[in-house]
């Protein structure tokens, strides 16, 4: 049974009206651990996309790469819905072949499109990449593979109706990396698509820009672990570049839905 839930406004979050004044409140909803974050979350975004298709003909859903949505992948692949209207697409990827083990795009193809979900449309930021490593790219090359997939992805019917994104421990997501060459512009654009090559984790990446994500019809943040509840905590405090995350939390033009599991 889901607890309710609870209204998280930054004066709940001890902190002071006057760090987050600017702030956008943000929904808490605790789960009880991860399996039921995943099977409830799942559930929830099914309606949604429901909602969406019912409205609109169709729906846009982004979705994040990394080890937590496996679970919420197994459950929303899962649910009966026109699978066939849904577009799917990623909030962020690494430069590297498709098939390759960090390849979020195999990821998702994998955990994600199968058994209902495997009906949807899938679109990739790109098909095809250079040969040599992202590493050895030029920030030419990644502005050409930039302007590629913003050439992709226009078309897509924007704003995304649902987006679910992921946080690392240093307050990244998508792959908003604080202090990364690529970042400062990927927060500003008004392009969808934009490349950040940070220096704390591998390759190169496109990822969908700030403005973007911040215009998403519905956004959820599922976290768990101690770590990243103290990241998310500190990130409540005040927007800052510093910790990317906050800029969603506290600018997105609908409440961030945040999912916390122990
Ligand atoms: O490309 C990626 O890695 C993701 O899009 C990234 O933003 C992810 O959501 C965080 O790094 C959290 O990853 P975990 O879920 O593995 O902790």
């Amino acid at each position: 049974m889901m607890q309710p839930v609870t209204p998280l406004v930054p004066s709940q979050a001890g902190v002071t009206a006057g760090t987050a004044a600017d702030a956008s409140p943000w929904l808490l909803r605790p789960c009880q651990d991860t399996a039921q974050q995943a099977r409830e979350l799942a559930l929830e975004l099914a309606d949604r996309l429901r909602a969406a298709i019912d409205a609109r003909g169709q729906a846009l859903l982004a979705v994040s790469g990394g080890k937590s949505p496996l679970a919420l992948f197994a459950e929303l692949r899962r649910q009966e819905l026109a699978w066939d209207r849904v577009t799917v697409l990623l909030a962020d990827e690494r430069c590297v072949p498709d098939g390759h083990p960090d390849s979020n795009g195999t990821l998702v193809r994998e955990q994600l499109l199968q058994e209902c979900a495997a009906a949807a449309r899938w679109q990739p930021f790109f098909t095809t990449l250079p040969s040599q490593p992202s590493s050895d790219w030029s920030e030419a090359e990644l502005d050409c593979l930039a302007d590629s997939a913003n050439q992709q992805l226009a078309a897509l019917p924007w704003p995304l109706d649902l987006l679910v994104l992921g946080m690392g421990e240093d307050a990244h997501t998508a792959s908003l990396f604080p202090a990364a060459p690529g970042l400062a512009r990927a927060l500003e654009s008004e392009q969808r698509v934009a490349w950040v090559r940070p220096a704390t984790a591998p390759h190169a990446r496109l990822t969908l820009t700030l403005p973007t994500l911040l215009a998403a019809r519905a956004i959820y943040l599922p976290l768990s672990g101690e770590r990243k509840r103290a990241v998310f905590d500190q990130a409540c405090r005040a927007a800052s570049a510093e910790a990317p995350i906050s800029l969603v939390l506290h600018r997105a033009l609908q409440p961030v839905q945040v999912w916390l599991a122990p």
